[in-house]
């Protein structure tokens, strides 16, 4: 059996005092990959912001990545977003610096030293997303898909157990909504986990796979149907 990277039990989600998600009960496995949906102000960015630890859990339990989310401290969510990688509609690239040194900023910040070893890790991540030849570039020099590619090697970067993607193709245009989602599932059949929020009912036709909906303050499985 595959083990889980996501459990939670009775979860509510709460922004603020008011509930937005209640009784979520949830276990991803390492490898899936699954499909966040729902409406505009259904709760799918607070259920993501949760898991990363930008929202508390004050009700039910949650382990992500083998963090316990209900113990989480303030020091605890720098290791814990290393064990994650996550992707935002808006790419949050730093404009003031080329791609390269956008990475190798990540990884100083996150505790490398070795210069020799941090080239190479920057190098092999803009490879996977089909990305090597352009890390001498700044952000503004590249086109919107393009920059999301680089916000997912970015995401890469730690080598993370799961990927939190929320509405990374919210900002392109289909076709290279396409293009991003095949970055995405070359990273998944490499045995990473993603979850992804999206509002792109095409992208999920086209690439069918497990989908839950938030919907009414519930979190639930729904079933595609063939069309
Ligand atoms: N910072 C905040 N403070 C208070 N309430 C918030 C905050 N952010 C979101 N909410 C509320 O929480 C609810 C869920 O919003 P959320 O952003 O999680 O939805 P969403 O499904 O991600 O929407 P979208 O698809 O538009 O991004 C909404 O009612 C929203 O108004």
């Amino acid at each position: 059996m595959a083990e889980s990277v996501l459990k939670l039990k009775e979860v509510s989600v709460f922004q603020k005092e008011n509930l937005v998600l209640n009784d979520i009960n949830l276990e991803i496995k390492k490898g899936e990959f699954i499909y966040l949906i729902g409406k505009t102000g259904s709760g799918k960015s607070s259920f993501m912001k949760t898991l990363y630890g930008d929202l508390p859990l004050n009700h039910g339990e949650g382990s992500i990545v083998d963090f316990d989310l209900r113990k989480l401290k303030e020091k605890d969510i720098p290791f814990l977003r290393r064990k994650l990688g996550i992707v935002f509609q808006d790419f949050k690239l730093l404009p003031d610096r080329s791609i390269n040194n956008n990475l190798l900023f990540v990884l100083k910040a996150t505790g490398w030293k070795d210069k020799t070893k941090m080239d190479t890790q920057v190098e092999t991540v803009l490879d996977k997303v089909g990305m090597k030849t352009k890390g001498f570039k700044f952000p503004h020099e590249l086109s919107g898909g393009e920059q999301q590619r680089i916000a997912i090697a970015r995401a890469l970067l730690n080598d993370p157990e799961l990927i939190l993607a929320d509405e990374p193709t919210g900002n392109l245009d289909p076709q290279t909504s396409v293009e991003v989602m095949k970055v995405l599932q070359e990273i998944n059949k490499t045995g990473r986990t993603i979850l992804m929020a999206t509002h792109d009912y095409a992208l999920i036709l086209k690439y069918p796979s497990k989908t839950l909906k938030c919907d009414g303050n519930k979190v639930f499985e729904v079933v595609q149907k063939a069309v």
